[in-house]
């Protein structure tokens, strides 16, 4: 899996992904979410993969298990690298995503990565206690989850810098540790909660880091992303 910072295209339009990639003269790893791809579809997937760049499709299936097998066997046939899946789904639903990902996978081709969104990088433990009734502390809710999709046959998960060194322990080195809630020392946290920079996330073994408004708000985003990419590449 590629290892390049994943920049989040959270734009509405076609128009706003190809000025901001036409920024950059090098091939990188985005990630398609829902507010780009529930306006414009499959469309903007070839658009993007036909500028080579690597794609994380960001949708969080959440559904019965029928239905997020189907709808993952349609995702297969478009040429991505990574999706994902709520957690919270439940086991069965996760090894049905994936088994829709096996079976709708064109032959010759490889599957893309499955990964399963643990608990939001924006929900607090508070929240998390009050609102989702779960006690505890949130480490244990992420790691609990984490071994579900582990168990379920998933390559990762997606889960905040502060609990992937827990993740890396109880799921292995290889288990991939998708981190957004990336900042950059001082910056604005906007809505997240469980935040870190990419010096820190790198010491704690995420795997990828996901880095939107930091880079796309930037004054100038092509050196925001080769700031953050040292930081993470530890040069
Ligand atoms: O737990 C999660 C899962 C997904 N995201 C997505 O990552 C980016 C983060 O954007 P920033 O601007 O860097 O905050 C965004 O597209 C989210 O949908 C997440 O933040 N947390």
């Amino acid at each position: 899996m590629n290892t390049k910072p994943i920049i989040a295209l959270d734009f509405p339009t076609p128009e706003d992904v190809t000025t901001f990639l036409s920024q950059f003269d090098e091939p990188l790893f985005v990630k398609v979410g829902m507010e780009l791809y529930l306006q414009n579809g499959p469309s903007i997937i070839r658009a993007i993969k036909a500028l080579g760049h690597d794609i994380f499709l960001d949708l969080k299936l959440h559904d019965i298990p029928n239905t997020v097998k189907s709808a993952m066997k349609g995702l297969a046939k478009l040429d991505i690298d990574l999706v994902n899946v709520h957690a919270a789904g439940g086991s069965l639903m996760m090894k049905a995503a994936l088994e829709g990902l096996i079976e709708g996978t064109p032959e010759g081709k490889e599957r893309p990565a499955l990964i399963a969104v643990t608990q939001l990088t924006s929900t607090s433990e508070e929240q998390m206690n009050n609102e989702q009734k779960i006690p505890g502390a949130i480490f244990e809710s992420v790691v609990h989850y984490a071994k579900l999709a582990k168990d379920a046959g998933l390559d990762g998960v997606v889960c905040s810098v502060l609990e992937a060194k827990m993740i890396e322990e109880a799921c292995g080195k290889a288990f991939l540790k998708v981190t957004p809630g990336i900042r950059l020392a001082g910056g604005a946290t906007h809505d997240q909660k469980r935040v870190a920079t990419p010096q820190v996330a790198r010491a704690e073994g995420s795997t990828q880091i996901v880095v939107g408004r930091a880079i796309t708000k930037a004054q100038n985003p092509v050196e925001a992303y080769h700031t953050v990419a040292q930081l993470w590449e530890g040069n």
